[in-house]
This record gives structure tokens, sequence and C-alpha cells, in this order.
């Protein structure tokens, strides 16, 4: 089975948890792509969706599902989103796609996450995966010092302005053995609007596309 294949079963096995009337939390990337292709089925049925970026925006209306502002929207009781990492505990890294913050907040308005991910993007540790970081433009050099003294490697990626009109610092070297501390640690370094790492607010279910989930 393809990697492709495993995102579309589990974007697809989401739609199990989309109810009728519901507004929708949706994230970023490929494998959220096919559970927008999934969602366009129940279209009619559910509000609307709220959505964690402008890509996201695109493929929703593309598909005639109604974005909603998160502002109006009221409660989010489902939110539906890929990652880049995940470990045994649903901790999270992910804005390799560069949409983590608006992930972010959507995920904590959120009553339930559901991530949905290909068998490779579970690990041990979480780390392998440079961990990104969206800073105001002003703070790079800053930023990127202070992740130094942490011991990470911080790479600028280069040409790359977040739906915010931020940059990202993609953090490499990193062996992430306390998730949580790693995150609050990070967010306290001034100029950092986001932190990659969603430990303090994890995932509460995990859908990994295999055969068995056909
Ligand atoms: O910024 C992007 C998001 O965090 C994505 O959810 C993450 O990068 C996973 O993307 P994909 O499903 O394309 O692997």
């Amino acid at each position: 089975m393809t990697k492709d294949e495993e995102k579309r079963i589990a974007g697809r096995a989401a739609l199990r948890y989309v109810e009728d009337g519901m507004v929708v939390g949706v994230g970023t990337g490929s494998t959220v792509a096919h559970f927008i292709d999934a969602l366009a089925e129940r279209k009619h049925l559910i509000e609307g969706a709220v959505s964690s970026s402008e890509q996201s925006t695109r493929l929703l209306k593309e598909r005639g599902i109604a974005v909603l502002d998160l502002n109006s929207a009221g409660d989010i009781p489902l939110y539906v989103d890929g990652a880049d990492e995940c470990d045994a505990h649903r901790c999270l890294i992910k804005g390799g796609g560069g949409a983590l913050t608006r992930e972010k907040i959507i995920a904590a308005v959120a009553k339930t996450f559901v991530c949905i991910i290909d068998a490779g993007k579970r690990v041990d540790v979480l780390g392998r995966f440079p961990l990104p970081v969206e800073v105001i433009p002003m703070a790079r050099s800053y930023v990127a010092r202070e992740i130094v003294k942490r011991g990470g490697q911080p790479v600028w990626r280069d040409g790359v302005v977040t739906d915010n009109g931020n940059w990202i610092l993609d953090v490499h070297h990193l062996r992430i053995t306390q998730p949580v501390e790693l995150e609050r640690d990070l967010n306290q370094i001034a100029g950092v609007v986001t932190v990659g790492l969603f430990a303090q607010r994890p995932a509460d279910i995990v859908l990994i596309g295999s055969e068995e989930m056909r």
C-alpha cells in the first residue's frame, strides 16, 4: 500500500466522527485533502467548516463546502488534521506545510481532535522531522540563537511566508523526550508565534491508514 493510499484511508475514516449539523474544523495538508474530498459527500448535512489555511479554504470552497469564520462559528465539536510525526501519547509535530498557527488555534477550540496519518508518521521519540517554529520576521535571528542554546539547529525556511505574514524556522537535531516542557519553553522566547509541537493539547484520537481500516 502506498503512503497516499494510507492517507486516503485515514482521511475517509475520519468521516465517521462527523455528525449532522456540525461545524467541522479542518486542518491542512495532503492527508486533509483526502478528508475534504470525503467531507464533500456530507456537505449538505453539516453546518460548515472552519479552515486552518488559505490552501484548505480554497479546497473546501472548490468542493462547495461552506467556510465559516472562527469568531462567529461558536463551538467546534470536531477538528480533523494531519501531522508530520506522532508519538505514543498522541503528541504531534505539525507545520510541515506552514499552517501550524491556525491549526493550533482550532485544535485549542475543538472538543475532539482527530489526527489522520499514514503509518510512516508514527515515531517513538519526536524530532526526526525538523520542528517548525513560526516567528515574527524581525525576531528570526534572535529566536534562532536562543534555539541553538537549547541544542537545536534552526534552518530558515527561506522564501516561505505563512498565511499570517510570518517566517518559519525548521529546527533539526532535536530528540524530544519531554514535549510538553519543550513546547512551553520555546513558547517563552520573544518573537515566537507558534511552536509546531502539539503536546500541551495533543490529539484525542489518531487514525493510521492501513489495509485493515478499509
Ligand atoms: O502545516 C501543515 C500541517 O501541519 C500538516 O497537517 C502536516 O504537515 C502534515 O501534512 P501531510 O498530511 O501533507 O503529510
